[in-house]
């Protein structure tokens, strides 16, 4: 199995394990945030487990362990957030469970950044990943529509989708959001305010990988393995409107002054 594959096996193993802990409850009572607490640490333990036995020299960045710094002096290091989405994941609306969640597993190279990656969304049976010959899209027409977060809104972003007369597509999870822009749902993915490394890196890989632009939101490419764990913006778009996404956010930095 090269990383390719093992990002991509991955991914759909603990995928997998989620929809199981899902499918035990089924139609039942539960408590979200018993089933949150659950999956982070079913999802942790496939993928630590994977990663043990498959790659048992590599270093490891996830969500759900501490963070020992030994990982800023090693080569290869998986970023993984084995649940991302959380929120969303536990949620059932009508007798029917969310489908946008992800399962996101990276790979970090010295000296060649993000070289792997796999983000899954196991509730619609989907998986992306650089193992994957990309698909092309065709340009986007306008109105842009952008991916904005369900449950984290910005008047940053707000701000941005103005400037561009965009249409926000709201949904959870940022895997699920660039994965929208590679398959064409959406244009863009403008997001501020927070996040980290295990957050973006596996869905940065793969729209990478699928021709898509991403950078930070001032410009800047989007760096990982660095000491401080913050990614805290970024910007996943189309190429062929990369200038006018990026005109857009710089307006609004400008005009903002400070991000909110
Ligand atoms: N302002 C913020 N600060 C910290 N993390 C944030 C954030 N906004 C989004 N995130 C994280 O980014 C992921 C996608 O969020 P959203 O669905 O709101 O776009 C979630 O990861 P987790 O589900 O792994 O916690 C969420 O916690
Ligand atoms: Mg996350």
């Amino acid at each position: 199995m090269n990383d390719h594959e093992l990002a991509s096996d991955l991914a759909l193993q603990a995928g997998g394990a989620l929809l199981e802990l899902r499918d035990r409850i089924g139609d039942g009572a539960y408590d979200p945030a018993r089933l949150r607490a659950q999956a982070d640490r079913a999802a942790q333990s496939v993928l630590a487990a994977a990663l043990a036995r498959h790659a048992p020299g590599d270093a490891v960045l996830s969500e759900e362990a501490a963070d020992d710094r030994s990982r800023l002096s090693r080569d290869r290091v998986w970023i993984i957030d084995p649940l991302d989405g959380t929120r969303e994941y536990s949620t059932r609306t009508d007798g029917a469970w969310r489908d946008d969640w992800a399962v996101h597993v990276a790979l970090w190279t010295r000296g060649g950044g993000l070289t792997a990656g796999a983000v899954a969304e196991p509730a619609r049976e989907r998986l992306f990943s650089t193992a994957c010959d990309p698909v092309a899209r065709l340009a986007p027409k306008t109105p842009l529509r952008i991916a904005v977060s369900r449950s984290h809104p910005s008047d940053f972003v707000r701000a941005v989708l103005g400037e561009l007369d965009a249409i926000p597509v709201a949904m959870g999870s940022a895997g699920v959001k660039a994965m929208a822009v590679v398959d064409g749902t959406v244009d863009a993915y403008v997001h501020a305010g927070g996040q980290y490394q295990w957050d973006s890196a596996a869905p940065v890989a793969v729209a990478r990988h699928c021709g898509m632009f991403t950078s930070r939101i001032d410009g800047a490419p989007i760096e990982y393995n660095r000491e401080d764990l913050s990614v805290p913006d970024l910007i996943v778009c189309h190429p062929d409107i990369q200038e006018s996404v990026q005109a857009a956010v710089a307006r609004t930095l400008n005009g903002k002054g400070k991000l909110p």
